[in-house]
């Protein structure tokens, strides 16, 4: 068997692959230098690729329901919102006012504002509040690491059977997979070892990006 089979991602491999995702959009373009301007915060937001493959995840699955944790500037809600039918809808989280501000005016420009649902305040009390029933097609986990688990469970029962849940940077640099990790690197190697144990979903582990891990409720 051959135990490694993977590219060792180098600058130029990296082009390539940003190449291969087509080029982002105006509105886009312009959310990735707004999103510049605030600093280190930039890096949280997900890089041009992954926001492709989650809009054909949409597709895909032929979601109407969408739920996000972790909005950010709203680059990843924006491609969910872009991808959905006029009717589906996109239920955001986050905490911030500043970065959700700026989420917003690209949502507006992108003509998409009317898909998205933005919730303020701690995710694990907006998931809580969400109805009992299993109606969510798509679920994409992205904010705090120490709180993926409990966002996991508040969602798990609420996405219907055969839906998606996406959890990101699962590889967390790479640093989950180190010995002994630490912070939120050991926060996601638990994430990542309760996902595997988790009899309600089938998963896998993808390296793109940070790391996305996909489940299929079952
Ligand atoms: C990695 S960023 C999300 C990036 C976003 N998905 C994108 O594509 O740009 C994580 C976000 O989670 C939010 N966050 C962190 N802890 C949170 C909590 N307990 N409740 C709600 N949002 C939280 C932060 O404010 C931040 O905007």
């Amino acid at each position: 068997m051959n135990d490694f089979k993977a590219v060792v991602m180098t600058p130029q491999i990296y082009r390539y692959v940003r190449e291969q995702a087509g080029q982002p959009s105006a509105v886009q373009e312009k959310l990735i230098a707004r999103t510049l301007e605030l600093g280190d915060s930039a890096e949280m937001q997900i890089p041009h690729e992954q926001a492709v493959l989650l809009s054909l995840l949409v597709k895909l699955t032929g979601a109407q329901t969408v739920v996000e944790v972790g909005t950010y500037t709203g680059y990843s809600t924006l491609a969910f919102a872009q991808a959905l039918p006029p009717h589906g809808k996109v239920i955001t989280c986050d905490m911030s006012v500043e970065w959700t501000a700026i989420a917003e005016e690209a949502w507006v420009a992108a003509g998409v504002r009317d898909r998205i649902d933005l919730r303020l305040g701690a995710a694990a009390q907006t998931l809580a509040e969400l109805p009992d029933e299993p109606v969510i097609d798509l679920v994409f986990i992205d904010a705090d690491k120490v709180g993926y688990v409990h966002y996991w469970d508040l969602l798990v029962p609420r996405v219907r059977q055969g839906g998606l849940l996406l959890a990101d940077n699962t590889l967390y640099y790479g640093e989950a997979a180190s010995e002994q990790p630490e912070g939120n690197a050991a926060a996601i190697d638990a994430f990542n070892k309760f996902v595997r144990n988790d009899p309600r979903v089938e998963s896998v582990l993808v390296p793109i990006a940070d790391g996305l891990t996909f489940a299929r409720k079952l």
